[in-house]
């Protein structure tokens, strides 16, 4: 490896000097030539740097297993398989097969002995002879093991009692084959996941962002696919595992951030989570719209409403004249608009139009103008030999000429512009103005929601009288936009991979999906972890109905936790109205969660607890209370002790230093080493939407877990 950095710092230089020189030549050389050496130098140059990085980034740890593998009518050899790939100067041979490739599946696919295998969709047979595990740090081998199915995994044991580093990292060493099936599943298809909490839904989400760009990458960019996470806390969380996993530019953001970018409608929306606290807290009126926007219910009302659009202007469409000759009659138009073009969003199918318009005029008027000439030329002919009388001849050839004159440049000036003036009867849309006044309008909404009862609709009309948005109605302005004016391409992704998916709304799916004309979705959730279920999903088999395609796969192991941890919170997911089965923590000990009682915030307690906590090595550590307000009194509280802590909010960047304190739904995707869960002021009762809450809480431990309440029951726990 470092023979080949060698060369390549070399080649690197060479490219450099040939860069500098192809600059210095700009001046005497062809512009069009010198122009084409900078830019093939440039791209020698790339890659020459790109080489080197590459080389750079995984001479520590080049690779970390081996299999004795023998290819179908070939002979068998042993390959290593490391992060990325590396080749032999001269035989091209590799010396490393990058984790991504055909042959690296057998790893960790396949068992020992015959096997298959599939490349390019082809099937191919072989037989493993053994797999081999390597720990290698800094340069250096630590350790070898060889794996089959009876040994247990034991680099999964050393990864998972790793600490966490408030960060998530890659774990392509470790993949295990369940995952595996996720992470390589058929690229052109939607994939949906339920995974248990710290399945490894996440990280198998940002795996197969780069399995999928090292598989087609040529034909997608990385800017053609997005992944869209709850908020901006954790799309930093993920943020440094792309690039470790060699995807960099991928477009990282949220739904609202999203649907505002993409529409170019800038609203300010209330928040998800400020919902969600007043559903904890029981003050959201009529809640039935909130979870009524989100259904296909919903969408079907925008669909009418798109409808009477497209019939208010199918009935706009006049035949279109020159002068008293028609060039197109309405009821063709009304066909184009209505059936031909009904592909098209709105204002496109217009523009379409519009320009089918002008071409047709622009045949239609060299016959006209033909046409007429003759016309003249004849009446002309007619006059100059039909006519006796000099004076009179004069007087009608000169009429008729002037009138000729007068009139054909008419013509083609009335060519030029009629199209434009026809079309303005056809307004731009304003979506947002639009959509408010579906909310607002009772005559509008009796029509396009006839099955509201009176009630119903009065109460609708009620919660819009004020201006304000929520998360449904960005999906709601979306699907509008998308169905009048159309994505713009730089927002059309053609890969999407959403994570904590249970958090959306049928709705907020089917409207990415008509407005990116894409099903290639990665969805990865967990009903149990549903805390925003009053708006959104609360079982699969709707999504699986609106991507028909989609294969769905279930993980219901937990890499994360202790089977300590596991068993209080199991003890809560089974106290779930939702049937979810138990979830199995991989086999892996730790100290019994404790409870301690605490009628009151005893901030001397707490603060001593967490410096037992750090004492026993553990560095990233949280304190989860039920609410935000919960939160900040704790944060008070604790302030006062003198702790260094850090209350996270949707827009923190983490303090890996402090003691993190997290309203319980934020937490949501995140994991540390250790957790306190304080329900001191607040109790966790036994709603649906508690016990999620508490769920969500207690899953994020890895290795210690602290309860801390004035009973047990306070945490939905028996005595
Ligand atoms: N095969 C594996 N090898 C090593 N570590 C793993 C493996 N799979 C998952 N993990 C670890 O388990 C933890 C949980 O993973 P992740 O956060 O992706 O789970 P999740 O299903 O998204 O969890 P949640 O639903 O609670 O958000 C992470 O620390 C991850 O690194």
């Amino acid at each position: 490896m470092q023979k080949l950095l060698n060369e390549s710092e070399s080649e690197l230089e060479a490219a450099q000097a040939n860069l500098r020189s192809a600059m210095s030549d700009l001046e005497y050389l062809d512009s069009s030539l010198s122009y084409q050496n900078i830019l093939t130098n440039t791209r020698f140059f790339d890659m020459a740097k790109n080489q080197k990085e590459g080389l750079e980034a995984i001479k520590q740890k080049p690779y970390f297993a081996r299999i004795h593998f023998q290819k179908e009518n070939e002979p068998a050899e042993k390959l290593y398989i490391g992060k990325t790939s590396l080749f032999d100067r001269d035989s091209q041979e590799p010396i490393i097969v990058d984790w991504r490739s055909p042959v690296a599946n057998v790893y960790y696919d396949g068992r020992l002995g015959d096997l298959t295998y599939m490349v390019n969709d082809e099937e191919l047979k072989g037989h493993l002879f053994s797999k081999r595990q390597y720990k290698i740090e800094n340069g250096k081998l630590l350790d070898v093991r060889d794996i089959d199915l009876t040994t247990n995994d034991e680099l999964l044991q050393d990864a998972l009692a790793g600490k966490a580093d408030v960060r998530l990292t890659e774990i392509v060493s470790t993949i295990q084959a369940e995952q595996n099936e996720i992470i390589r599943a058929h690229l052109k298809q939607p994939i949906l996941v339920q995974g248990a909490a710290g399945s490894g839904k996440t990280t198998i989400a940002l795996h197969r962002i780069s399995y999928f760009l090292y598989t087609m990458g040529e034909h997608f960019k990385p800017q053609n696919l997005m992944i869209l996470a709850p908020n901006r806390l954790f799309i930093d969380y993920i943020a440094d595992v792309l690039p470790e996993l060699g995807v960099g530019q991928i477009c990282q953001t949220t739904f609202a951030e999203y649907v505002q970018k993409a529409t170019n409608i800038k609203v300010k929306i209330q928040n998800a989570n400020e919902q969600l606290e007043n559903a904890i807290h029981s003050v959201e009126e009529y809640s039935w719209i909130t979870g009524m926007k989100g259904t296909m219910q919903y969408l079907e009302i925008m669909d009418r409403y798109i409808k009477k659009l497209e019939w208010q202007i199918a009935e706009q469409f006049e035949d279109i004249y020159i002068e008293k000759f028609r060039m197109m009659k309405a009821s063709h138009l009304r066909r184009l608009f209505l059936e031909d073009y009904q592909y098209m969003p709105i204002e496109k199918r217009l523009a379409k139009i519009r320009s089918v318009l002008q071409n047709h005029i622009r045949q239609k008027k060299k016959q006209l103008i033909y046409t007429l000439k003759k016309r003249y030329d004849d009446i002309l002919d007619r006059s100059i030999f039909g006519i006796r009388d000099d004076a009179k001849r004069k007087e009608v050839v000169t009429k008729w000429i002037d009138e000729r004159d007068e009139r054909l440049p008419q013509v083609e000036k009335e060519a030029k512009t009629v199209v434009s003036r026809y079309m303005k009867r056809f307004d731009k849309y304003k979506i947002k103005v639009l959509y408010r006044t579906f909310l607002t309008d009772p005559v509008l909404l009796q029509e396009l929601a006839p099955s509201f009862t009176k009630e119903m609709q009065e109460q609708f009309l009620k919660a819009h009288e004020k201006e304000a948005w929520t998360l449904e109605d960005l999906a709601a302005l979306y699907y509008l936009h998308a169905r009048i004016k159309g994505v713009k391409d730089e927002w059309k992704m053609k890969v999407v991979f959403i994570d904590e998916v249970q958090d959306y709304s049928l709705f907020q799916l089917a409207a990415l999906k008509e407005g990116l004309e894409t099903d290639m979705f990665t969805m990865v959730g967990d009903l149990a972890q549903g805390i925003h279920s009053y708006r959104s999903l609360t079982e699969w088999d709707p999504v699986r109905e609106l991507f028909p395609r989609a294969s769905y796969k279930t993980l219901q192991k937990s890499y994360r936790t202790t089977i300590e941890i596991m068993n209080v919170a199991n003890e809560v997911l089974q106290q779930m109205d939702e049937d979810l089965p138990l979830v199995e923590p991989v086999v892996r000990h730790g100290e019994e969660p404790a409870f301690h009682p605490m009628d009151k915030w005893e901030p001397k307690q707490l603060a001593k607890l967490y410096e037992e906590i750090r004492g026993n090595g553990h560095r990233s550590i949280a304190l989860i209370c039920k609410t935000a307000e919960d939160a900040k009194k704790a944060a008070k509280v604790l302030s006062k002790e003198g702790l260094h802590i850090q209350t996270l909010d949707e827009s923190s960047a983490i303090d890996p230093d402090a003691l993190l304190i997290v309203p319980s739904y934020l937490s949501k995707g995140l994991e540390f080493d250790a957790v306190i869960i304080a329900a001191i002021d607040e109790a966790f009762y036994d709603t649906a939407l508690d016990r999620k809450l508490l769920y969500v809480a207690l899953t994020r431990a890895m290795h210690e877990l602290h309860l801390v309440a004035p009973k047990k029951k306070d945490l939905l726990l028996k005595d």
